[in-house]
C-alpha cells in the first residue's frame, strides 16, 4: 500500500502523523511511504531522517493526498484537506466528529473511509489511541491552568501550591479518566488541594487507592459539581462519553457564583466542551473571559509539546496503522477494536454516538463495509 503523511496545518499544530521510526516499520512491511517535505520539522526530524528510514519526500500536501491509498495524520482534516480525500482512500487520524457537522459533511461527501483514533477500543474497555494524548493534555492542563491563574494572564493571582503559612489553591477535576488522573498527579505535585469528580464508583475507588488519601473523590452530581466548582480556583473539565458530544456540566448561570479570576480548563473541548460557555481556542490565543472567569479551551493541547506527543502517539497508532496498511479494509473486519474506530465509510456514518450526537442516520459498520 502507498501510505502518505502530510504536514499538519491546524493553528500551532507541530505534531506529525508518522515519525521516522514508524516509517521504517511501514517500509519494513513492504509499503511505500510518502512524506510531505518539512512534515517532521516540529519534532526535530528533518527530511533526511525520513529518507534514511525509506520514505520518499514529496513537495506538497496535495501530492500526498493524490497518491496515497492511506493518509496518516494527527488532527481532523481542515476544509482544504476534506476536498482532497476520495472514495477508496483510508484516512487514519483524530476526527472528533460529534461536535463538528461541517467536517462530517465534508468526509461523507468525499466517500473516504475514515478511522478515528479516539474511538478505537481495547480489550479492557479503554481508548488506546486517545490515551497517550489524554496523558499529555491532562498533565498540560495544570500547567495551563496555573499560568492562567497568574494576574497578568487574567487570573486570580494565586499560586496553586501556596507557600508555608498560606493555603494552597483548590483544584476541581470533573472526570477522573486518563486526563483526570494525570491532571491530579500534576496538581498534587504542585501542592494544590485536589478533588476529583466522576460518575463511576469503581473509578473513584481506584483513584482513592492510587492517591492514598492525597485527593478527595466525589460522586459527580449537579450538587457536588456546584459545591466543588464554586470553591475552586482551577476547574479542569475532563469528562468523556466516547464518540458523543460532551455533557454541559458547568452552566453559564454558575459562573457568577465562582471566585473572580478562577480558571476553567476545558480539555473536553474537542468533543464540544463540558462547560456551557466554552468555545474552541488556539495556542495563539488560548484564553477568554466570561463573567470574570478565565476559560482555556485549546482543542489540540498536545500540539504544544510535539516531541513528547508525536512519539507517544506513534507508539499507540503504529500497530493498528500497520494492520490497515497490510490488510486494507479487511483489517477492520478482522479486529472489533479497530472496527470501533470506523466513523465514516463511503458516505455513511458508522459510529452510533457520532450519528446520535449529530441527529444523523447510523449504519452498522460491518454492514457498511459490505455495501
Ligand atoms: N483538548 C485536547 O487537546 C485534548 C482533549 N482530550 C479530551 O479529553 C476528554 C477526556 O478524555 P479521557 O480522560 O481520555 O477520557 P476517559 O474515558 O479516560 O475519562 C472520562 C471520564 O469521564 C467520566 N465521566 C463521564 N460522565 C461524567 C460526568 N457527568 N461527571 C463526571 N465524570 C464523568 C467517565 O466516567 C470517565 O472516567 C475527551 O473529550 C478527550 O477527547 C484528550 C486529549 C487532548
Ligand atoms: C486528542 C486530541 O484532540 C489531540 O490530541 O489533539
Ligand atoms: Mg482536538
Amino acid at each position: 500500500m502507498r501510505v502518505g503523511c502530510p504536514k499538519e496545518i491546524k493553528n500551532h499544530e507541530y505534531r506529525v502523523g508518522l515519525t521516522p521510526a514508524a516509517v521504517r516499520e511501514y517500509v519494513g512491511h513492504g509499503h511505500d511511504v510518502l512524506i510531505e517535505t518539512g512534515a517532521g520539522a516540529g519534532i526535530d526530524a528533518p527530511d533526511q531522517d525520513y529518507q534514511a528510514a525509506g520514505a520518499t519526500i514529496v513537495g506538497s500536501a496535495s501530492e500526498v493526498f493524490e497518491r496515497a491509498d492511506m493518509v496518516v495524520k494527527v488532527k481532523e482534516p481542515q476544509p482544504g484537506e476534506w476536498a482532497q480525500l476520495r472514495e477508496g482512500q483510508i484516512l487514519y487520524t483524530y476526527l472528533h466528529l460529534a461536535p463538528d457537522p461541517d467536517q462530517t459533511k465534508g468526509l461523507l461527501q468525499s466517500g473516504v473511509t475514515a478511522v478515528a483514533y479516539e474511538t478505537v477500543t481495547d480489550a479492557r474497555g479503554g481508548l488506546p489511541l486517545l490515551a497517550p494524548m489524554s496523558e499529555v493534555a491532562g498533565r498540560l492542563s495544570v500547567q495551563a491552568g496555573a499560568r492562567a491563574l497568574e494576574k497578568a494572564h487574567g487570573g486570580r493571582g494565586l499560586l496553586l501550591g501556596g507557600v508555608p503559612g498560606v493555603a494552597p489553591g483548590k483544584v476541581a477535576i470533573i472526570g477522573g479518566g486518563v486526563v483526570g488522573k494525570e491532571a491530579a498527579k500534576m496538581a498534587i505535585g504542585l501542592g494544590a488541594e485536589v478533588t476529583i469528580l466522576d460518575r463511576s464508583i469503581p473509578r473513584l475507588s481506584d483513584l482513592d487507592d492510587l492517591f492514598e488519601g492525597r485527593v478527595m473523590t466525589r460522586f459527580s452530581t449537579p450538587t457536588a459539581i456546584d459545591e466543588c466548582v464554586f470553591a475552586a480556583d482551577l476547574v479542569i473539565g475532563a469528562v468523556l462519553i466516547p464518540g458523543a458530544s460532551a455533557p454541559k456540566l458547568v452552566t453559564k448561570a454558575m459562573l457568577p457564583h465562582m471566585k473572580k479570576g478562577a480558571v476553567l480548563v476545558d480539555v473536553a473541548i474537542d468533543q464540544g466542551g463540558c462547560f456551557e460557555t466554552s468555545h474552541a481556542t488556539t495556542h495563539a490565543e488560548p484564553t477568554f473571559e466570561i463573567d470574570g472567569v478565565v476559560h482555556y479551551c485549546v482543542a489540540n493541547m498536545p500540539g504544544a509539546v510535539p516531541i513528547t506527543s508525536t512519539h507517544a502517539l506513534n507508539n499507540a497508532t503504529l500497530p493498528f496503522g500497520l494492520a490497515l496498511a497490510d490488510k486494507g479494509l479487511p483489517a477492520l473486519n478482522a479486529d472489533p477494536h479497530l472496527l470501533a474506530g470506523l466513523n465514516v465509510h463511503r458516505g455513511l456514518i458508522t459510529n452510533r454516538a457520532v450519528a446520535d450526537s449529530l441527529g444523523q442516520e447510523f449504519r452498522e459498520p460491518l454492514e457498511a463495509l459490505k455495501a
